[in-house]
């Protein structure tokens, strides 16, 4: 338990999360299909990835993939609290090795890393032994990737990194954690980040708002290696965004606080792709789900799935449950919560903890937090303004609380969007290897080609005993499309 090789909770966690791993690989035929595809060729031979994921049992079987087809991989989580332990130390001691004798992965995460231990990992996986750095990044939510980013520009320009960046949520108060690693860095080797940034050939974005923060920097001129967004693959943010949300919201509100959804009013603060896989969770709890947007095409699409859409401040003294799904910042805010009713429950699915004011939660004059169970707080709010003492319920300090409260979402969900994942290592690696005149990817954010966005989708149909339909080839002329695919236009919305 040491940096350097790793850092978990306990190595003796190990065979438990074996056996975890042994079941999830069972429901991820889309890892499984690309390990027995690609496995013998080993196309990441070579390849040095730095993964910033959550350190999950999913993840684990990804971590193995990436091995499997010859990469060699150090992890940190992207969340303080999103890291299942047994994971984490099944993955360090390896399928072959013993907690005496660990043959895996170093992985540098366990539930609970204060601010300045998830920093410190989030660094741990950018220092490799020897002169050899990363030479890929593997991202969910763009916290290594930035932090690259920001050591360089320090490094270069003296540039101490700003309260918050620019088009960033308001992290102020974790800014000074991120300065103290980038000054501690150079203090042990003026150029370390310079080093590190003419080693990294790209970075594939798991999540909606790494892909913005990916979207900015290539915008600004910034990116200084090509990225690949994940997060809208067809086969994960259509997937993983709605229908896993469906499955692990509710998984980690009853995991927090057992009160019945059933009968209840929920409030859903954003009607994307999460948003959407929120509300319906809630309508098949029997909650009458209301719903806020500021998109007036996603607001009318949830009137027409048979929502209420309304503005927070309006309903916010009936609801039982507030759902913030935004990957904005300050959506749910302290004159909301000082107007919920007694014992409203309050938690946030969006990647970031910004969506819901803490630290003006924690402000107010004569609050009072209690520990019901880890990630799971009261706060009492003092009597005032004519109302009584009362109480709200708030999970995981308003950081995502299906990883959070529960295990996030279920594997074969996962294995879309982790095949995606795959897929794009693969892309950038090989990319890597082409002389410089033939490269297909600049400092740019790309999606993958449609043709593998459907091989995702077909790596997974067996498992739910889909039969596809053949087009004939009359057929497939008449729509003007391939037997084989690809069956839709770049422009089609599915
Ligand atoms: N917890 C988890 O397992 C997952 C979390 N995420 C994260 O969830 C967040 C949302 O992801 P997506 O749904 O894919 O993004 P999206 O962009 O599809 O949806 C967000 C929606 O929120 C709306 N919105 C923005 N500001 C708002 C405000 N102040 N009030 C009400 N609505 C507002 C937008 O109009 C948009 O429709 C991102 O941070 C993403 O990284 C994504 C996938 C899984
Ligand atoms: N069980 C899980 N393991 C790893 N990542 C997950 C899991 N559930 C959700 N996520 C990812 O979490 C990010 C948001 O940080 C997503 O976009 C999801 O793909």
């Amino acid at each position: 338990e040491v940096f350097g090789k790793y850092k978990v909770r306990s190595l003796a966690l190990a065979e438990a999360g074996r056996h975890q791993i042994r079941l999830a690989e069972h429901e991820m035929p889309g890892l499984m299909a690309l390990r027995e595809e690609f496995g013998a060729a080993q196309p990441l031979r070579g390849a040095r990835i730095a993964g910033s994921l959550h350190m999950t049992v999913q993840t684990a079987v990804l971590i193995e993939t990436l091995v499997a087809l010859g990469a060699q991989v150090r992890w940190a989580s992207c969340n303080i609290f999103s890291t299942q332990d047994e994971a984490a130390a099944a993955v360090v001691v390896g399928p072959h090795g013993t907690p005496a004798d660990p043959q895996g992965v170093p992985v540098f995460a366990w539930k609970g890393e204060s601010l300045e231990e998830y920093w410190d990992c989030t660094e741990q996986i950018l220092l490799w032994p020897g002169e050899e750095g990363p030479n890929l990044i593997l991202d969910d939510g763009g916290d290594a990737t930035m932090l690259v980013h920001l050591g360089l520009q320090y490094e270069r320009a003296g540039i101490v990194p700003p309260d918050t960046l620019p088009g960033e949520p308001d992290h102020t108060h974790e800014m000074n954690v991120v300065r103290g690693v980038l000054r501690r860095a150079l203090e042990s080797d003026p150029l370390r980040w310079t080093g590190i940034a003419q080693q990294l050939g790209g970075v594939t974005e798991e999540t909606t708002t790494g892909v913005h923060r990916l979207y900015h920097l290539a915008e600004s001129g910034e990116l200084l290696f090509p990225a690949i967004n994940v997060n809208d693959s067809v086969t994960k943010s259509k997937f993983d965004n709605k229908y896993g949300i469906r499955h692990s919201l509710p998984d980690g509100i009853n995991r927090a606080t057992d009160i019945l959804i059933g009968g209840k009013v929920a409030f859903v603060a954003g009607y994307g792709d999460v948003g959407k896989g929120a509300a319906e969770a809630f309508r098949g709890q029997g909650a009458r789900v209301i719903v806020s947007e500021v998109d007036p095409i996603c607001a009318l699409q949830a009137a027409m799935d048979g929502f209420q859409v309304a503005r927070l401040e309006d309903v916010v003294g009936e609801a039982d449950f507030f759902i913030t799904t935004t990957g904005n910042k300050d959506v749910v805010r302290v004159e909301h919560m000082l107007a919920m009713k007694d014992k409203a429950v309050v938690g946030n699915i969006g990647h970031f903890d910004n969506e819901i004011d803490m630290a003006g939660l924690e402000a107010v004059p004569g609050i009072v937090k209690t520990e019901i169970k880890p990630q799971v707080h009261e706060w009492t709010l003092p009597a005032g303004d004519g109302r009584a003492e009362r109480s709200i319920i708030v999970l995981s300090e308003g950081r995502l609380l299906n990883l959070g409260n529960a295990t996030g979402h279920p594997s074969f969900v996962m294995s879309n969007s982790f095949a995606n994942q795959v897929i794009g290592q693969l892309e950038l690696f090989a990319d890597m290897a082409r002389p410089a005149e033939e490269r297909q990817y600049e400092r740019q954010v790309y999606r993958l080609p449609k043709v593998l966005d459907e091989k995702v989708a077909r790596l997974h149909l067996d498992a739910l005993g889909v039969r596809l339909t053949e087009l004939s080839p009359a057929q497939a002329d008449y729509i003007g499309v391939p037997v084989q695919g690809p069956y839709k236009p770049e422009h089609y919305r599915y």
